[in-house]
């Protein structure tokens, strides 16, 4: 048989030796990539060059052990205000169901350290880049200094400086307080486990792998031809070449001219993407040595930036600990609004600032106020960016500067959220947000949806950043541990 008639799928369209995953468009995802209007409207006019080309993320993953804090996988009963809500826009029809939902029990209090801390722009002004300097102790507030926070500045509040206290809106309060949502209000149907939900969540994954395994074993002998189809196979589900490659070779051994049972095919995927998976679950240590220890969460729009620290608040608060959360997000009213709820939900105190302030200057307040208040964790939400907009990632990394004016060693966790329904262009967040702001640790979210997973094998395999946990839900408890073997298995398709 000719050469190019025994290369597989991906062997025959781009004639290579070794065989790469097919390099991605960004994803095609509504909610991941705006529209031209939208873009208008999110996110700053910029250049929108490509980003070059990303060299191996070098992210530190390893935080100070000093009396670390090991986030066990603590579950309490779940509270029903859904701060997914304040996503909707404020003329949403959708949006007032909430604020319907107000009731006596809304005027109680909020819980007990809640409390909303705004800033306003002209008691502390923008920081501005260039008083970053180490040589500078604090940074100089000249408005005219402060550079455009690289969005649209036709988007920004006129209003912004205007408001001096915040209390939550009744909306807020009625879904915070009442304890009720719409869908507490309905008959609930019964919550599958989040082990269910992952392997549901993967599902499409695994039954494509599986079943296309065993169609190409059942069909012919296993022989060179056949191990390409099979690698063709694992690549078209983002696992990557070598695991790919690692993979053929487990099952092929001692199988030529052999049946391959079910089973047997995604034991062997399983044992393997295991194998892969295992050095990068680990746990997120905080190292409480530092006050605060401060979290920045980094991401691509969308992504599940703010549902992550409202579920990180909620497992810190539950071991007694402080926690702050910055709104750092200052482009997006429903992103303030939704860490407000989240701030109400966990009893975390919330620094913001009104939508348009410069973002750095929000995290610079936020850093001394979580000081000021002896605060355990101080857990820092940024405005969601598209990877490939250079002027958003420099943004970033003037967020990153002004934290290291308070603690040159903070952030000392960064957090970078991936949407598991993404599939190629996870592995060029990974490498520029690593290199931009120090990605310590992934965290793989919306693995409940019809999720793909696969790429992170692939950037297990390539980069070995740890990976902290698994969102398999929108609610306050849907934040689960990284697990290799549950993983592995659920993209194997394996049911025990
Ligand atoms: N099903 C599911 N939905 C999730 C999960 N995590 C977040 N979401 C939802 O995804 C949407 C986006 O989440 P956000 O937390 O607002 O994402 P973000 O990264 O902060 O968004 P931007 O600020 O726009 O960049 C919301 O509707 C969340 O409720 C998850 O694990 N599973």
């Amino acid at each position: 048989m000719a050469e190019s008639e025994k290369r597989g799928f991906f062997g025959r369209l781009f004639g290579g030796g070794k065989k790469e995953a097919p390099e991605s468009e960004p994803e095609a995802r509504e909610e991941d990539v705006p529209s031209e209007e939208e873009v208008a409207q999110d996110l700053p006019a910029g250049s929108g060059q490509a980003a070059e080309s990303a060299e191996t993320a070098q992210a530190d993953a390893s935080v100070g052990s000093n009396q670390p804090l090991v986030m066990p996988v603590a579950l309490a009963p779940a509270i029903s205000a859904d701060p997914a809500a304040a996503k909707a826009p404020v003329d949403d029809p959708d949006s007032t169901d909430a604020a319907d939902e107000v009731t006596e029990a809304a005027l109680q209090p909020s819980p007990p350290g809640s409390e909303v801390v705004e800033f306003v722009d002209d008691e502390t002004p923008d920081v501005d880049a260039e008083t970053l300097e180490p040589e500078s102790p604090d940074p100089e507030t000249s408005e005219a200094d402060t550079p455009s926070s690289g969005h649209d500045e036709t988007q920004r509040d006129e209003s912004a400086g205007e408001v001096v206290e915040t209390e939550p809106s009744p909306q807020t309060l009625g879904i915070v307080a009442s304890g009720l949502s719409s869908d507490a209000l309905e008959t609930p149907a019964p919550k599958r486990s989040w082990i269910q939900r992952l392997r549901d969540g993967l599902s499409r994954s695994s039954s494509a792998l599986g079943d296309g395994i065993i169609s190409v074993f059942r069909k012919r002998k296993l022989d060179a031809e056949t191990i390409e189809e099979l690698e063709d196979l694992l690549i078209q589900a983002d696992l990557g070449a070598d695991t790919a490659m690692t993979i053929t070779e487990r099952l092929a051994e001692g199988r030529y001219d052999k049946e391959i049972s079910e089973e047997e095919v995604r034991r062997v995927l399983a044992e393997e993407i295991e194998k892969v998976l295992a050095p990068v679950a680990r746990p997120l240590d905080l190292d409480t040595g530092h006050k605060p220890h401060v979290v920045l969460l980094v991401g691509v729009n969308g992504t599940g930036k703010t549902t992550t620290i409202g579920k990180l608040a909620a497992k810190l608060n539950r071991e007694g600990k402080k926690v702050m959360l910055a709104a750092g997000d200052t482009f997006r009213a429903a992103a303030v609004e939704q860490l407000r709820i989240w701030g109400e939900r966990t009893g975390s105190t919330v620094v913001s600032r009104p939508i348009g302030a410069d973002a750095a200057g929000l995290v610079f307040d936020a850093m001394k106020q979580a000081k000021d208040a002896a605060c355990d964790v101080l857990l820092i939400d940024t405005a969601g960016r598209l990877q490939n907009r250079a002027e958003l990632m420099a943004e970033l990394e003037k967020v990153v500067r002004v934290i290291k004016k308070h603690d040159p060693e903070a952030p000392h966790t960064v957090l970078l959220t991936l949407d598991a329904t993404t599939g190629q262009n996870a592995m060029s967040q990974v490498e520029i947000f690593g290199r931009t702001a120090g990605v310590t640790g992934l965290v793989m979210t919306k693995l409940d949806g019809t999720a793909r997973g696969g790429i992170l094998v692939a950037i297990a395999a390539r980069h070995g950043l740890p990976v902290h946990f698994i969102g398999i839900g929108e609610g306050i408890d849907d934040l689960e541990p990284f697990t290799a073997k549950d993983f592995a298995g659920a993209i194997a398709g394996m049911t025990n």
